[in-house]
């Protein structure tokens, strides 16, 4: 029996050959149909009396659990009875979602996602993906060896300790790693059995956890220091043994990690971070296509950063090689933007700069002159005022921090402003849409991290655009593996950026929502998936042909629809 089959499934065509039977066939999410098995399926299987004797259909099952969904009055219920659902059929997970893409993005992701972190250890009941403590650090071998994961070729990893703005969850960050797989799969058609969510327990500061005797966790303070990088260090050379060829995205450390992790492996393995390089990607398309509709170029905006965290630094890398493609030098790109961390605007010489902030501050002489309220720090409504600022954009975690004050005097710079208050979940957003449009009478474009409801103003109705990295990372993950490149490299980023600025609503009107409808997201998924492909192959990084890629693309993806079983008689 081939080795692939002794503990999954293998799918040739829309046949699923499994060797498992009974409760067993039952309790796998990715082999299970539920009502769903047929009359012949049940014989064969051994399925009669564990199933009740309705035979049902995918559209039966949709029906019964989109009226449960309902019935629940809080997106925390409903998060919980969609992981659940993802534990006990992938299937009708996904199909689930696909029908109610706008309704459950919101639910099985930010902003509900949130407090499943937070409730984590509440709602604990399966196993889903892997967790690593640092005391079973010298297992990961035989942890990763199962069989079970012969067909991996992806993993999303989290430490928990920066979980969207909510700080450190330690174990609980695991439904971020949960999360962003299921949008692999339901925005970037990326076979479930091929992803792995990845939780790396290095402990926790999170009093409240140390405390709670049901946390799920290792039940210990943080490790830091070279312990810590030694164990990010075992588990990549663990990971690269078993799945030399394996994509590898990080998601939600903390800054100072995240930027030093991905410089040390992004040219040892095939790996990005989401948080520095999807949230660049989708901030950057929302600008470039927010310029279009400005009709300003964007080398002639003038931009705040207002948080300098891992976003903010993946951010103005970004906008810099985005300013170069428009004309300017590294100088004079570095000149349009002003970025702040948690005191103020970053300027040279402040003690409190970290090493990767360094960069981002500004000259002293730039802010000689300027007409300042405040003593110490120079602050944001300053910065907007003096330097006329014209885009604003929120990665700072601090909930309502775009103040009327500064908005106003932002729009003053502007005949349309662009501000981008992107900090997840809703509770962190620097602002509310209805409050900036208000005070922009109604001529701010934006777009948010959390989902947010239409916007009526002047008997017009604003939809607002979530920009947030979902509509990068699938297909940015997508086109990876189809391409089979060996790196992600800045180029792939920006082509991902510059596709999803093309697919821009507002390049078409001006009065149009900056980003596509999310219903649209799967669409936006092939399309920047393609672009990623296209990237990696003009720089190298893969063998693939252009011609093969669309083709290629389209007989990978995979569609949650049920499948054909046949028994496989096997010895185990
Ligand atoms: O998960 C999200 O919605 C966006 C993200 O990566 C973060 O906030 O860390
Ligand atoms: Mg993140």
């Amino acid at each position: 029996m081939p080795n692939q089959l002794h503990d999954s499934a293998s799918e040739a065509k829309n046949v699923i050959r499994t060797h498992r039977t009974g409760y067993d066939l039952l309790l796998h999410p990715g082999l299970n149909k539920g009502t769903a098995f047929t009359e012949e399926e049940r014989d064969v299987f051994g399925l009669h009396g564990l199933l009740p004797p309705h035979i049902g259909t995918l559209e039966n099952q949709r029906e019964r659990r989109k009226k449960a969904l309902d019935n629940e009055p809080t997106a925390f219920g409903k998060y919980s009875l969609m992981r659940d659902l993802q534990d006990n059929d992938e299937v009708l997970f996904y199909s689930l979602i696909a029908h109610h893409i706008e309704e459950l993005l919101p639910v099985v992701y930010t902003p509900a996602v949130g407090e499943g972190c937070q409730r984590f250890s509440e709602i604990w009941r399966k196993p889903r993906g892997l967790f690593i403590s640092y005391p079973d650090r010298h297992l990961m071998d035989k942890m990763l060896a199962n069989p079970r994961y012969n067909e991996i070729r992806c993993i999303v990893v989290s430490d928990g300790e920066r979980i969207l703005g909510l700080g450190d969850q330690g174990a609980g960050g695991m439904g971020i790693p949960i999360g962003k797989m299921a949008l692999y799969t339901a925005l970037g058609g990326i076979p479930p059995h091929h992803c792995l969510p990845i939780l790396l327990d290095a402990g926790t500061d999170n009093q409240a956890l140390l405390d709670n005797p049901i946390y799920i966790g290792w039940q210990h303070h943080r490790v830091r220091g070279p312990e810590y990088d030694e164990f990010i260090e075992m588990f990549v050379a663990a990971v690269m043994r078993r799945w030399p060829n394996i994509l590898l995205q990080w998601e939600d450390f903390a800054g100072e990690n995240a930027l030093k992790i991905l410089a040390k492996y992004r040219d040892r393995l095939c790996t990005f971070n989401d948080d520095v390089q999807g949230t660049a990607a989708v901030t950057t398309g929302t600008l470039l296509a927010a310029v279009q509709a400005t009709g300003v170029p964007l080398k002639d905006q003038r931009i705040a950063m207002f948080g300098s965290g891992s976003a903010g630094v993946g951010i103005i890398n970004l906008l810099i090689a985005a300013l170069k493609d428009d004309g300017l030098s590294e100088a004079e790109a570095r000149q349009r933007i002003y970025a702040f961390n948690r005191h103020g605007l970053m300027v040279e010489g402040d003690p409190a700069l970290r090493a990767s902030q360094m960069p981002l501050a500004r000259k002293k002489e730039d802010v000689e002159g300027w007409k300042v309220d405040t003593a110490g720090p120079i602050s944001l409504f300053d910065t907007v005022r003096n330097a006329k600022i014209t885009v604003l954009v929120g990665t700072s975690a601090q909930a309502g921090a775009f103040t009327e004050e500064t908005v106003r005097e932002l729009a003053r710079n502007a005949e349309r402003p662009v501000i981008l208050p992107l900090s997840n979940p809703t509770s962190k957003s620097e602002a509310a849409p209805a409050d900036l449009l208000k005070w922009t009478d109604g001529k701010a474009l934006i777009g948010t991290g959390s989902p947010f409801a239409p916007v009526e103003i002047d008997g017009r109705t604003v939809r607002i655009s979530q920009t947030n990295n979902s509509y990068i990372f699938p297909g940015l993950a997508l086109g990876i593996l189809v391409s089979k490149a060996r790196r992600v490299t800045d180029g792939m980023i920006m082509a991902a950026a510059k596709k999803l600025a093309s697919l821009s609503p507002a390049v078409q009107d001006a009065n149009a929502p900056l980003l596509p409808p999310i219903g649209d997201s799967r669409k936006v998924g092939l399309a920047v998936a393609e672009a990623v492909g296209m990237a990696a192959i003009a720089e190298g990084v893969s063998d693939m042909k252009p011609g093969e890629l669309g083709d290629e693309l389209r007989k990978y993806v995979w569609e949650p629809v049920y499948r054909r079983y046949e028994l496989v008689k096997g010895d185990c």
